[in-house]
């Protein structure tokens, strides 16, 4: 595949390119390849059609949101996802190019991961007191906005308190930037639950063009999110991952690597059972068939 635009940043599962014109300038192509990454580690086999499926589901939920973007005077990047060059034709999108604001804008609905950790040394997350006696998975009793920062490509993003996010980008901003992340989470959570899945958290970016804001990256997909079956949640320990579970069983239990070395090849039923959630994942939030 080679996208003939200039390469602007590499991440470890997507590229962003200049699509700007003399006619049509501020454009970016954001391409999303079939890599995985488990364990902090971009695995050496790819899995089918897994840039498709997670770009089409982002063209979906922007369509989703509009409703509560607009309620906040927001909008989102996204031009089309159809005007792309053939070698990536469904799995990119040519978007606005935004001024990007420097915080991570993340929804908690559930406690897992840092935030369980962090729960478990203070009985809150940030400045959001919770009840005692919630355990990994637990539901919280509100959605909270845990920010961070944005680490260079390969580092971890740091947790920053709420003030940080006001130092960063002002008081009304700051407030907007919340209510507006847990809100779109919120909406995001529901629809989700009705498909089957737990949104446990999710990632959001978000721009601005002139002094409007507006909800940039993907958005809500597997990669961005935790996303949990339903069926499956069980407060008291890990939950088993919708879309990674085969690969990090495989990698834990089956290949017998150590977690430092270069990661080995994905067996070929590991992969296509992968496939089929991210494919199933699709189908059930949207209601569509994958082509
Ligand atoms: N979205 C968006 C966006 C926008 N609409 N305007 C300006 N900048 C960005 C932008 C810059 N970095 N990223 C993260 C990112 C995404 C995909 C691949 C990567 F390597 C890195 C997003």
């Amino acid at each position: 595949m080679s996208v003939e635009l200039p390469l602007l940043a590499r991440g470890k599962v997507r590229e962003i390119y200049d699509a700007s014109t003399p006619a049509a300038p501020d454009r970016l192509l954001l391409v999303a390849s079939d890599r995985i990454s488990a364990y902090d580690h971009v695995l050496p086999t790819p899995i089918p059609d897994k840039g498709r499926v997670l770009t089409q589901l982002s063209v979906w939920w922007f369509e989703q949101l509009t409703p509560v973007l607009e309620s906040f005077g927001a909008s989102h990047h996204l031009i089309s996802a159809t005007d792309v060059p053939d070698d990536v034709a469904g799995r990119a999108m040519l978007v606005r190019r935004l001024e990007m604001l420097p915080v991570e804008c993340v929804a908690r609905g559930y406690l897992s991961g840092s935030g369980t950790k962090e729960y478990a040394r203070t009985g809150s997350i940030r400045d959001v007191a919770l009840p005692a006696g919630l355990v990994e998975g637990s539901r919280l009793p509100a959605p909270v906005f845990t920010p961070s920062t944005k680490a260079e490509v390969g580092e971890h993003d740091e947790a920053i308190d709420f003030a940080a996010v006001v130092s960063a980008v002002g008081a009304g901003r700051a407030e907007e930037l919340r209510e507006l992340t847990l809100a779109l989470y919120s909406r995001g959570a529901e629809i989700a639950e009705a498909a089957g899945i737990v949104l446990a958290d999710t990632k959001f970016e978000f721009g601005l063009d002139g002094d409007e804001l507006v909800l940039a990256d993907e958005v809500l997909t597997p990669d961005s999110s935790r996303f949990w079956p339903a069926s499956s949640w069980s407060p008291g320990a890990a939950q088993p991952s919708y879309d990674k579970q085969y690969v990090r069983d495989w990698l834990t239990n089956e290949s017998g690597w150590d977690r430092t070395s270069t990661p080995p090849e994905l067996p070929d039923d590991v992969v296509a059972a992968t496939r089929e959630r991210y494919v199933t994942a699709y189908e059930q939030l949207t209601g569509r068939s994958f082509a």
